[in-house]
C-alpha cells in the first residue's frame, strides 16, 4: 500500500531571478518503508519535505497522503489532517521549556481533547518505546540532546501517524546521541510497523534507511538499498555521495 506519492512535482520559488528549486520530482512510499532523501546542499531535499509536509505548495504536480491530497483540503480540514497523519521531527527539537517531557509529548493529544485515560495509556507506551519512563516529569532543559530528541520522537508518534517526516534529526547531536536517536527511529520502524521519510546530510544517519533516494539540483538522480549489511550500505551512501559531486565536506566523518 502507497502511503506516500509524489506525482511530476515543480516547486519554482519567484524572485528576480526564479529558482527551480524542484523539477519533474516521482517518488513513492509504500506503508512501513523507511526511506532517506540526501543530496548536496541546497539540492532541494527541504523544499521536497516541504512540500509532502505541506507546510509549502508546489507549484506543479500532485502529492497523495494515505490517498488524500492535502492540497486540495479547506484550511481547517488541512489542520486536522496534518495533526493526525503526519509526524514531524525537526533538528532542533521544537519542544515548549515551559512543560515537562510528558507534558510536551502529550501536546497533540490535548488538541485533539482525546481522554486523560487514553492519554495516561498512549504515554506509557511510547515512553516506553523511547526509552524514557525516568525523564517524564522534568523540564526539557533539564535533558540531554539525545533524550530532548526522543522526547520531539514520541510527540510525534503519539498519534500513530501514517508518515513520520524527520529533518535532519541527529544534526545537533554528538555521534553517541546520534546513534541511539536512529536506533529509536529503526525501532519504531519495525516494531510499530511507521513510515519514516528521512532528510539527512549525515551517511551514518542514512544507513539506518531501507532505501535511499538522491537529489542533485532538484532532479532525482539515483537510488540505492540496503541489503542485509548497514555498513556495506554506509560504504554505498558514501561511494554515491561522492559519485554525485556531493561536498564530502558537508558530510560528518562518523563511521559504523
Ligand atoms: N523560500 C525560498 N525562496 C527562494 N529560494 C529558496 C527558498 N527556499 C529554498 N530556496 C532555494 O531552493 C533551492 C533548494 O533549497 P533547499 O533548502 O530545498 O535545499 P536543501 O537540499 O535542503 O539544502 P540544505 O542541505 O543546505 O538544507 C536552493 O537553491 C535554495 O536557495
Amino acid at each position: 500500500m502507497d502511503i506516500l506519492q509524489v506525482k511530476a512535482l515543480n516547486k519554482v520559488y519567484p524572485g528576480k531571478v526564479a529558482t527551480h528549486a524542484l523539477t519533474d520530482i516521482h517518488l513513492t512510499i509504500q506503508k512501513g518503508e523507511f526511506v532517506g532523501i540526501m543530496g548536496p546542499s541546497g539540492s532541494g531535499k527541504t523544499t521536497l519535505l516541504n512540500m509532502v509536509s505541506t507546510i509549502d505548495e508546489p507549484s506543479s504536480g500532485e502529492v497523495s497522503i494515505n490517498g488524500s491530497n492535502p492540497y486540495r483540503m479547506k484550511k481547517n480540514e488541512l489542520a486536522l489532517f496534518r495533526r493526525r497523519q503526519l509526524g514531524f521531527v525537526f533538528q532542533d527539537f521544537n519542544l515548549l521549556d515551559t512543560l515537562t517531557v510528558a507534558e510536551n509529548i502529550v501536546l497533540p493529544l490535548t488538541l485533539d481533547r482525546k481522554s486523560l485515560s487514553e492519554m495516561e495509556m498512549k504515554l506509557k507506551q511510547v515512553a516506553e518505546r523511547l526509552n524514557i519512563k525516568d525523564i517524564l516529569n522534568k523540564r526539557t532543559y533539564e535533558i540531554s540532546g539525545g533524550q530532548r530528541q526522543r522526547t520531539a520522537i514520541a510527540r510525534a508518534i503519539i498519534t500513530s501517524p501514517s508518515l513520520l517526516l524527520a529533518d535532519e534529526p541527529t544534526g545537533s547531536l554528538d555521534s553517541n546521541a546520534s546513534k541511539v536517536v536512529m536506533e529509536s527511529l529503526e525501532s519504531i520502524n519495525e516494531k510499530e510497523g511507521t513510515t519514516l521519510m528521512l532528510v539527512t546530510h549525515d551517511p551514518l544517519a542514512a544507513s539506518y534507511c531501507h532505501r535511499i533516494v538522491f537529489i542533485k539540483d532538484g532532479k532525482l538522480a539515483a537510488e540505492i538499498h540496503r541489503g542485509d549489511s548497514r555498513q556495506t550500505f554506509f560504504q554505498k551512501i558514501i561511494d554515491t555521495l561522492s559519485f554525485w559531486g556531493g561536498n564530502m565536506n558537508e558530510f560528518s566523518s562518523v563511521r559504523v
